[in-house]
């Protein structure tokens, strides 16, 4: 009988992340350690083939939880026996689980860094079987966590300074998306969520109002804000639940002038109806009651273009309420970034550098372990691409700079009086990790000087620049050879 918490939870005492792993990648760990293959140094690359919601930039996150995972990654007693229980795998392969010791090297991308497609930002390098398990659970907290900071990033890009509360707990693909997708949209550029668990497990400002459900109870609005009123000193009162202009934000008024020094009347809630017809009634009778500096807070499945058009129809909202659109990246469900062996030891411990073909140029894999650089010209602090290479070069040493499109390869520019900055950096050296993890602050504060570093045209919205991400010559050279050598090898 396994030790569960209790009869009826699913849950173990002893639970582990270690099987937050695809089968198959045990499977291919049980093939490596019978052939004696398990040990093999190997360097493994993530990365994704195109800009989320065809944005310009990506935001990367999700180092956070990934470290937590590498920092605790071990078999657990309860996993070793599901795994006896439900595989055939004997029982010597089951003790060498039993004594899995995580001893890779990881370099990464620091979370708030703007990354783009087609360039590694994360790699794994070190024995093979173990670079293999973790590929699941990397992905999986990679490719969600980068996928909400990035549409985060662009609703923040349409509110201006306006305030933007996060308000998508009870939408989310369950809790651990809401959590983890809290803390991606305040680094990509939110000021507060309404999650009181997320705000106190990452110290992200908790902020709200009250919901229809309480004024649905007292039967009428002022009972309603009168009732919250006298309980709470913040007001922001939820206007809409019968009628907002004629009795909700009368109402509102009404108690706010009632309760006078009592209560900040911080303003009030749109939740539906023409927003744009609707908040220029309200503003206007908020400015005639003599509350001008009362707010006007809106939501109801906003988004970014929602909220550009509210904007462009001048509607007088303030403060964004954003939920379901932001915390399901509702028009880009996936972020779509994988993993892949770049270079693996051979049998007389040499290494060689492997790739991935395809019909389709564009997924064709660029082998061997690379690093990438961001380069920014000296005199103006902005970002003029970024430069991928073999991990032997360092373009730091050059005064100039061939920079090509890998596939169109007449697309180039020679860039001269620049910083190249490397941004995979050191993780875990062997297992041990050297990375002490940034307040989230700092983390959300470098995401936005990171950004003023790119120029406007790949930060619109709408069509943006392409931002180049080159491989340096040596780098595509090495990608045309052994593209090469490969296809004459299947012949
Ligand atoms: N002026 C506007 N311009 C563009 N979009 C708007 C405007 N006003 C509201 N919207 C958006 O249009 C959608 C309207 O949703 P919907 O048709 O469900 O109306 P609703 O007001 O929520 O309905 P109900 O009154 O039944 O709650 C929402 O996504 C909302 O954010
Ligand atoms: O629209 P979203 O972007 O997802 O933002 C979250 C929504 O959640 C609440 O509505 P809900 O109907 O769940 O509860 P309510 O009774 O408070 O309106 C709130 O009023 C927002 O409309
Ligand atoms: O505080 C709010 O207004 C809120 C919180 C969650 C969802 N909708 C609204």
């Amino acid at each position: 009988m396994r030790d569960r918490i209790g009869e009826d939870e699913k849950m173990y005492k002893d639970d582990s992340l270690a099987l937050h792993t695809d089968l198959y990648q045990l499977n291919m760990m049980k093939t490596y350690w019978e052939l004696g293959r398990a040990d093999l140094n190997s360097v493994f690359e993530c990365y994704f083939r195109k800009m989320p919601f065809k944005h310009g930039y990506a935001i990367f996150a999700g180092l956070e939880r990934v470290i937590d995972y590498l920092d605790n990654l071990s078999f657990s007693e309860s996993d070793i026996a599901y795994l006896r229980d439900t595989t055939d795998y004997p029982e010597e392969f089951l003790s060498y689980l039993r004594e899995f010791k995580f001893t890779c090297t990881v370099r990464s991308v620091v979370e708030g860094e703007m990354v783009f497609n087609d360039e590694p930002i994360f790699q794994v390098e070190g024995p093979l079987a173990q670079c293999q398990l973790v590929e699941t659970a990397v992905l999986n907290i990679i490719n969600y966590q980068t996928l909400i900071a990035t549409k985060a990033a662009r609703i923040r890009a349409v509110c201006e300074d306006d305030l933007v509360m996060e308000f998508g707990t009870r939408r989310a693909q369950e809790m651990d998306a809401a959590i983890w997708g809290t803390r991606a949209a305040y680094i990509g550029g939110f000021d507060s969520t309404s999650n009181v668990r997320a705000g106190k497990i990452f110290d992200i400002p908790v902020s709200g109002t009250h919901a229809h459900s309480l004024i649905q109870s007292y039967l009428d609005d002022y009972e309603g804000f009168k009732a919250y009123a006298s309980t709470h000193k913040d007001c922001v009162f939820l206007v809409d639940t019968f009628d907002t202009l004629k009795s909700g934000v009368p109402n509102a008024i009404r108690v706010a002038k009632e309760m006078g020094d009592k209560i900040n009347f911080l303003g009030v809630r749109i939740d539906s109806g023409d927003m744009a017809y609707i908040s220029k009634k309200v503003r206007k009778q908020l400015d005639a009651a003599g509350f001008p500096d009362a707010k006007i807070y809106a939501s109801n499945d906003l988004d970014e273009s929602t909220i550009l058009n509210l904007k462009m129809q001048k509607a007088k909202i303030d403060v964004w309420g954003i939920g379901t659109k932001l915390i399901t990246a509702y028009d880009q469900p996936a972020l779509g970034a994988v993993y892949k062996l770049v270079s693996i030891e051979n049998s007389q411990g040499k290494m060689i550098d492997t790739i991935k073909l395809s019909g389709n140029a564009e997924k064709v894999s660029t082998p061997g372990k690379k690093q990438v650089w961001r380069i920014t010209g000296k005199k103006d602090g902005k970002s003029e691409g970024d430069y991928v290479t073999l991990w032997n070069e360092d373009p730091r040493k050059n005064d100039e700079l061939y920079m090509f499109h890998p596939v169109h390869t007449f697309i180039n520019k020679t860039v001269t009086n620049f910083d190249a900055r490397p941004i995979l950096k050191d993780i875990y050296v062997d297992g041990e990790r050297i990375y002490e993890l940034p307040e989230l602050v700092d983390i959300k504060e470098y995401a936005e000087t990171n950004l003023s570093t790119l120029w406007e045209e790949y930060k619109r919205n709408l069509n943006p620049q392409k931002y180049p991400v080159d491989l340096s010559m040596e780098c595509w050279q090495h990608k045309m050879n052994t593209i090469e050598e490969v296809r004459k090898s299947v012949k």
